[in-house]
């Protein structure tokens, strides 16, 4: 005979908090998926492309294997992303309004809060609640850190440094710090460039050579440079780019176009038109298809790439040292 308790009987109160428990039980797992899914841009993926995506397709946009994107079943059933059927019957991802929020970029975005959250510094604090309950008066961050967190900024700036490699007068990366309030930039051109670029805050400006030398930063970001020179300069300026960021996490954000012979969109005949512009303003420019950015990345001696249609002219492509 089962215990009543008001409406719920002695059982389902069992069950419930059985349920709940395991929240708990895998609480950090939750966090550490949805961080996984940020860093691989994946909602950022999807929405580029401007469709459901199966896993084969999203393993090709991400540059790994399918078996490892099993986690998005993980990231449907939380609500995440959702899943639809393709006219083949194979189950594909798309956005939700949830997932927009886990993009990198974007109005609802929160991916910045979820990484700040998720981080080393903050989780190590937590670590230390039950001790600092005991303590009394010193903060579980003094615990983890040996400091207060305002000395522990000082001492690691929390920014990470973008370069602008050919900025020009440092308009792109004053717009990019001003989106990005965590980002510093360090706007790249040549001396006599630079010296008539007005101040922007958060943008510090540096003349030099991007084929002697690139400032060295957390990224780097090169908006219509690589289109103006041909196959043995970019190869150059892509090594000395690689050379500037570090080897585990760092990356090189080319803004270009990619031609696509096989797949027309309405900004085709743009691309097309560009590349006739290249001819007649450079030595040896041009705009590059898929397989032609392949090649040069290989040569550079990135490890991969990926690439993200944004609806205009010029894609973005992440090259990873
Ligand atoms: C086509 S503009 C692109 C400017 C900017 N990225 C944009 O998208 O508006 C090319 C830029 O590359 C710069 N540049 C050319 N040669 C360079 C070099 N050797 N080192 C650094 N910058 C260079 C030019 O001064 C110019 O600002
Ligand atoms: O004539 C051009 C045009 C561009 C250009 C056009 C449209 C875009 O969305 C981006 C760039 O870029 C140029 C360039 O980089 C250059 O060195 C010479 C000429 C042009």
């Amino acid at each position: 005979m089962e215990e009543t308790q008001g409406e719920t009987t002695w059982c389902e109160e069992e069950q419930q908090a059985e349920a709940c428990i395991w929240k708990y039980v895998f609480g950090f797992t939750e966090m550490a998926v949805v961080k996984c899914a940020i860093e691989l841009a994946i909602a950022d993926v999807i929405e580029s492309q401007e469709s459901p995506m199966t896993l084969s397709e999203l393993s090709l946009a991400l540059a790994c294997a399918p078996s490892p994107l099993y986690l998005m079943r993980f990231l449907m059933h939380r609500g995440i992303f959702k899943e639809e059927l393709t006219a083949h019957g194979s189950p594909s991802y798309a956005q939700t309004t949830l997932s927009r929020r886990l993009m990198r970029y974007g109005e609802h975005s929160m991916a910045a809060f979820i990484m700040l959250n998720s981080s080393p510094m903050v989780t190590a604090s937590l670590h230390h609640l039950s001790a600092c309950v005991l303590a009394n008066e010193i903060s579980p961050f003094e615990v983890a850190h040996g400091e207060d967190a305002w000395s522990f900024l000082a001492a690691n700036p929390a920014h990470s440094y973008l370069v602008d490699v050919g900025g020009g007068n440092g308009t792109t990366l004053h717009m990019l710090v001003k989106a990005f309030p965590w980002l510093r930039g360090i706007n790249f051109d040549l001396p006599h460039v630079v010296s008539e670029a007005v101040e922007f805050h958060g943008v510090e400006h540096v003349g030099g050579d991007m084929f002697q030398s690139v400032p060295k930063a957390d990224a780097v970001f090169l908006m219509c440079i690589l289109h103006d020179w041909g196959d043995k300069e970019c190869i150059q300026i892509l090594k000395k780019c690689r050379g500037a960021v570090l080897e585990e996490k760092g990356k090189v954000i080319i803004v270009d176009a990619v031609i696509e012979e096989a797949k027309l969109d309405k900004l085709s005949d743009a691309r097309l038109a560009l590349d006739m512009a290249m001819m007649a303003h450079t030595n040896a420019g041009k705009e590059r298809t898929l397989k032609e950015w392949e090649f040069l990345l290989g040569k550079a001696e990135f490890t991969r790439f990926t690439v993200k249609s944004i609806n205009a002219v010029q894609s973005v492509i992440e090259a990873f040292p």
